[in-house]
């Protein structure tokens, strides 16, 4: 379509955990006009914990698109072609900030950090209920993940975040709700999908659930409103380059990607393949509650239309286990090399690579546990260990699939993919071998933003998604790996990985390791290394001339 001042576009403020987007599309077919992206720091104070400063990320949304519209004249549009907003955003993440000054009061709990782990035992404790008990109404676990338990710390350890409770000052919201706060004055909102996270949500009611707020020792004051997905929020009015632009989508990521892949019937299901994994699965009006280790969450909901559901499954370390091994074991210079490396041997030797590095999540959730890597031989190459670390995500994925049919009943006949890792056309392979099922890997440049700027279309009126009312046209383009492997052989290796998923458990005795982790920790980054090493080897010496 030729640029016209009729012409629509869609700007999508994609807030990931690395990075902050923003994303111009143009309709109706969706196809990408250009965007620009800005890394976000990570700030780990100590070991398990991960921050972000907020305020740093509203300056990455507005300078982003700041830099995005300014490249529209290129493409023959202006900023007067916007005709709304979406807002996609990594989940969990927790800001509290002073509703007076509008300031935060520490910086954001990242979703990944895992300084509460042990206050996870504790309110088990306190109330006296195992890790389900709440599942039956938000969806979820106890665990460190979600929200909740992350304000409970900030309420415990931060004065500013005592003070402002106690003088009702603070208000919470995860990354949606900071950055429209920040962008319509004063307007306190989520919406279903990112509420879903927070451990504080009532699935069926879709509103903050007393029960849940008086658990965790919440005042529900200091939570947003719930609003749909997708719908009219109101007029940026912050000065920047946005301003008088309307917002029309919040959903977070994962649930965005699900729909960027169309996945909008019951039993259709997408993983996204990166630093972590993320496996959703649409399963209809209805609410199903996971006996396998999988979170029930709401995958959207489009203005007074009923909300969709989906099962979840997360893998903590997928692309990160590639990492690993460039970063600490230097097996490769870049972790795409891991293709052609993993590619020179045609298994993996039967050598099973568990990268629990901070315990494992689904389908296991177990927290003691800790990485190994089993059935090492004088034969095993860094090729094997290479190809077992692309192996052990897919055996995750896997398992994922394996729990949905047991909770659900839901048989994939197929699995949408997308994420840089997916990039890998090896992984692609052992995935579709691994699952059996054909794997259709998305060639869109970024489902998530896709995703959401579907979502703000249909929050405008733009497009009709009703099934058997098609007008939209947007297409998802893919690649598709099938299966070569028979169902014995798939058996039999996944026999083999449970068993390596066994030896990892339990490693962490609780206190005495987290301890020990900490004092080498702290010995290492209080003496520079090499006196650290050059002094323990005269010491030894010093012990042997002595003796
Ligand atoms: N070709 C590849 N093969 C294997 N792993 C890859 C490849 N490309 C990227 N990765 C892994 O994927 C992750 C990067 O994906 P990215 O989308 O930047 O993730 P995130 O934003 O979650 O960090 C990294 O952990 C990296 O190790
Ligand atoms: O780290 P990101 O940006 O891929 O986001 C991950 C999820 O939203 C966490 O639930």
């Amino acid at each position: 379509m030729s640029a016209t001042e009729q012409t629509k576009l869609i700007g999508v403020i994609d807030a990931g955990s690395n990075s902050v987007k923003f994303v111009i599309y143009q309709i109706p077919n969706f196809n990408q006009v250009c965007a620009h992206e800005i890394d976000i720091k990570q700030i780990s104070p100590k070991e398990g914990f991960l921050e972000h400063d907020p305020e740093e990320i509203i300056s990455a949304v507005r300078e982003s698109a700041k830099v995005a519209l300014h490249l529209l004249p290129n493409y023959g549009f202006t900023k007067d072609n916007i005709y709304t907003i979406g807002i996609t955003n990594q989940r969990e993440t927790t800001v509290l900030w002073n509703k007076k000054t509008g300031k935060p009061l520490y910086n954001a709990i990242v979703w990944k950090d895992t300084r509460t782990t042990s206050s996870v035992d504790e309110i088990m404790e306190k109330l006296s209920v195992d890790q389900d008990h709440f599942r039956e109404i938000s969806g979820l676990p106890i665990s460190s993940f979600g929200s909740a338990l992350k304000i409970r710390w900030l309420k415990r350890f931060v004065p500013q975040v005592r003070d402002a409770c106690r003088d009702g000052l603070c208000l919470f919201g995860t990354v949606d709700t900071w950055i429209i706060w920040n962008l319509i004055r004063g307007l306190h909102i989520t919406d279903c999908t990112n509420a879903s996270r927070t451990l504080l949500m009532n699935l069926q009611t879709l509103n903050w659930d007393p029960q849940l707020c008086l658990a965790f020792s919440i005042d529900e004051k200091i939570l947003p409103e719930i609003r749909s997905s997708s719908e009219v929020y109101g007029k940026i009015n912050d000065n920047s380059d946005l301003d008088g632009l309307i917002i029309s989508s919040i959903i977070g990521n994962q649930q965005a990607s699900l729909v960027g892949q169309l996945c909008f019937k019951t039993g259709q299901a997408k993983s996204t393949y990166r630093s972590g994994c993320f496996l959703l699965c649409n399963i209809g009006n209805k609410p199903v509650f996971s006996h396998h280790g999988l979170v029930t969450t709401v995958a959207y909901k489009f203005g007074k239309n009923k909300p969709v559901y989906a099962l979840e499954g997360n893998i903590a370390i997928a692309g990160t286990a590639l990492k690993w091994i460039k970063d600490n074991l230097k097996l490769m210079k870049d972790t795409s090399e891991s293709e052609i490396l993993g590619s020179v041997v045609p298994t993996t030797g039967d050598c099973y690579f568990v990268p629990a590095f901070r315990g494992l999540f689904a389908p296991y959730y177990q927290k003691e546990a800790r990485g190994v890597i089993c059935g090492l031989t004088a034969f095993t190459t860094k090729n094997h260990i290479i190809r077992a670390s692309l192996e052990t995500v897919c055996y995750q994925v896997s398992d994922i699939i394996e729990a949905m049919k047991k909770d659900a009943d839901i048989h994939l006949t197929k699995l949408h993919v997308d994420g840089k890792m997916a990039d890998n056309n090896l992984l692609m392979q052992l995935q579709a071998d691994l699952s059996g099922i054909p794997i259709l890997r998305s060639l869109s440049e970024d489902t998530t933003s896709l995703g959401c700027a579907i979502a703000a279309a249909k929050g405008v009126d733009l497009i009709d998604l009703r099934p058997e009312n098609r007008v939209y046209s947007v297409k998802v383009h893919h690649d598709t790996y099938l299966p070569t492997t028979t169902a014995e052989d798939r058996r039999a290796r996944i026999k083999k990985w449970k068993m390596a998923v066994e030896r990892s458990y339990g490693w962490v005795e609780h206190k005495r390791s987290e301890e020990m982790t900490n004092e080498r920790y702290e010995l290492l980054s209080s003496i520079p290394f090499t006196l650290f090493l050059t002094s323990s080897f005269f010491l030894l010496a010093a012990s042997e001339i002595f003796k």
